[in-house]
C-alpha cells in the first residue's frame, strides 16, 4: 500500500431482491481493472480502491484495511470510517455476517481476527508484549448517542462534550 495518509475506497453493492423487483437499474459502474467508476454514460471518477457488486468482504479488508493491522500492531494510529447515504452498505462493510459462516465477516470480525493473531505471534517470537484491547461501539443517530454495547442503554443517555482543548469525548448521565 502506498505511503499516504488518506485512502478513499469506493464500494457499490449490488442491487437488492426488492429493488430488482421494482426493476431499479444500476447507475454506478466499476470500470474493470481500474479504481474508477462511471457514474451514468460519461462522468467518471477516480478513487485510490473501487469495488463492483462481485466484490466480497475479504476483498476489501485485504486491501483497505489489513495492512493498517500490521501498523497499529507496530504503534501507529489507524482509522477506518465508511460514510455513504442510508442503505449503502456501510453496516454491511464494516459488520456484516460472521466470519466463518456463508456470508464473510464485516471488517470489525477481519480486524479482532487479525489483531488478537499478531499479538500472539509477537508473543510467541519472544517479543515482550503486554497490550490492552479496548472496545467502544457508539451509534448517533438523529442527535441521540447511544452506547450499543450496554445493554441497558436505553435508561442511559450519552453526551459529546469537549474538553478546555476543543477534544472530544462523551460521558453517561444516568437518568433516575
Ligand atoms: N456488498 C453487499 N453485498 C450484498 N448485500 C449488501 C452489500 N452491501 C449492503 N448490502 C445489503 O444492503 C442493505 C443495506 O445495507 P446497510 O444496512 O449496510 O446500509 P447502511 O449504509 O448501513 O444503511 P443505514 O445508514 O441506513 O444504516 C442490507 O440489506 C445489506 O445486507
Amino acid at each position: 500500500m502506498a505511503d499516504v495518509c488518506v485512502r478513499v475506497a469506493l464500494r457499490v453493492r449490488p442491487l437488492l431482491p426488492k429493488e430488482v423487483l421494482h426493476n431499479h437499474q444500476v447507475c454506478v459502474r466499476v470500470v474493470p481493472g481500474s479504481a474508477q467508476v462511471m457514474l451514468g454514460l460519461d462522468r467518471l471518477f477516480s478513487f485510490d480502491h473501487a469495488f463492483g457488486p462481485t466484490d466480497n468482504q475479504d476483498e476489501v479488508y485485504e486491501s483497505c484495511v489489513q495492512p493498517l493491522v500490521g501498523s497499529l500492531v507496530r504503534g501507529c494510529n489507524a482509522t477506518v470510517f465508511c460514510y455513504g447515504q442510508t442503505g449503502s452498505g456501510k453496516t454491511y462493510t464494516l459488520g456484516g455476517g460472521n466470519r466463518g459462516t456463508l456470508v464473510a465477516g464485516g471488517i470489525i470480525d477481519c480486524v479482532a481476527d487479525d489483531l488478537f493473531s499478531l499479538l500472539g505471534e509477537k508473543r510467541k517470537s519472544g517479543d515482550v508484549v503486554e497490550a490492552t484491547v479496548r472496545v467502544s461501539y457508539m451509534e448517533l443517530y438523529t442527535e441521540v448517542l447511544r452506547d450499543l454495547l450496554d445493554l441497558h442503554a436505553i435508561h442511559k443517555e450519552l453526551h459529546i462534550r469537549e474538553d478546555e482543548r476543543g477534544n472530544t469525548g462523551n460521558s453517561v448521565c444516568t437518568l433516575d
